[in-house]
């Protein structure tokens, strides 16, 4: 998706999207570190922002720890202070990003989409199912969020700019035997890849988990190593309780890796950070806005840098 040329884009749109998180991060930091006297008040106060700024203590806790070590080698000031921090940030993303890589083996390869409705589940896919064709795969996409139309509508639209092969099934079908139909289908067309959507919301959360499972349950006795991969996408609006969508959805989809959408949307995108310090799961997207180019494999430099309000590195 990103190639040289177009990611000094990509990295304005970054920094444009996490803008809300930059700016009171930088107000925070800068009003701190102007100060007279820099002391230990100093620093539970900048821990304190880490803190707000939903970064997760263990890493509020790290980066204050640099940031009071560094004070004593120089003099610090805001700009300073930011470079610390957006270089802490990044040693706790480093090991989660992984690019998303389904097994070339697997025919179909099976990547079920899980998460709340509009946390971006169908925006996801198409732009995952477009990245793909553009590299010559051949794309089924399954929509599975079979409980309302509209997510039905949405995923062909995107099917069909991304020309992928779309399997649907009437409003109100069973999630699973869709999820079935859809394999077969890639399977008689040799599909390199199936990408299953699913419902987010049902009458109740048991509901949504039993039909979760029940999908899974299906696809292993398809394939037992499917699903290749099982990408929970979390909105970053939901702040802290991403962390419980982490543990509700991995303990029925054995959730295999992160996509984090709407970063654009809150001053508190740090909770990608939390997120990662806590779960240790692979990030492989990141999405800043609406449009297709807004959402982009997850670079952990790019990233913390653009958090932090700070120019791109190098
Ligand atoms: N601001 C912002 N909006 C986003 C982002 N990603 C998705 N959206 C918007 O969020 C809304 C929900 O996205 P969908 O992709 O439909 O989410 P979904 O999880 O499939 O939701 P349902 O179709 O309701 O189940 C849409 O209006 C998207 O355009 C993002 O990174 N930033």
């Amino acid at each position: 998706m990103t190639d040289t040329s177009q990611s000094s884009g990509w990295f304005s749109r970054l920094r444009q999207g996490l803008s809300k998180t930059s700016s009171s991060l930088t107000r925070g930091i800068t009003d701190l570190f102007t100060k007279e006297k820099l002391d230990a008040a100093t620093l539970d106060e900048l821990e304190d922002l880490l803190i707000r700024s939903d970064l997760g203590i263990a890493t509020a806790e790290r980066v204050t720890e640099a940031v009071g070590r560094a004070r004593h080698a120089r003099a610090l000031d805001g700009e300073s202070v930011r470079g610390i921090v957006a270089a802490e940030v990044a040693r706790v993303l480093e090991p989660v990003a992984k690019p998303l890589d389904p097994p070339e083996s697997a025919r179909p390869a099976v990547i079920l989409v899980v998460g709340v409705n509009g946390s971006g589940k169908t925006t996801t896919i198409g732009k995952i199912a477009e990245s793909y064709r553009t590299a010559g795969l051949k794309v089924v996409l399954a929509a599975g969020d079979t409980f309302r139309a509209a997510a039905v509508e949405q995923l062909a639209v995107w099917a069909k700019r991304a020309d992928a092969i779309f399997v649907s099934k009437e409003t109100g079908a069973d999630a699973a035997a869709l999820v079935y139909e859809a394999w077969q289908k890639a399977k008689s067309e040799d599909a390199d890849l199936l990408i299953i959507d699913t419902a987010g919301r049902l009458q109740n959360k048991a509901g949504l988990m039993a039909e979760l499972e029940k999908i899974v349950r299906v696809l292993k006795k398809l394939d037992p190593s499917a699903p290749h991969d099982s990408l929970l996408v979390l909105d970053a609006t939901t702040g802290q309780n991403a962390l419980g969508q982490v543990d509700a959805f991995g303990k029925v989809a054995g959730v295999t890796g992160l996509v984090m959408t709407k970063l654009d949307g809150t001053a508190r995108g740090g909770i990608l950070v939390a997120v990662a310090e806590k779960y240790k799961l692979p990030v492989h997207f990141i999405g800043v806005g609406e449009g297709v180019d807004d959402l982009e494999p997850f670079d952990p430099q790019e990233f913390s840098r653009a958090l932090l309000g700070l120019p791109r590195a190098g």
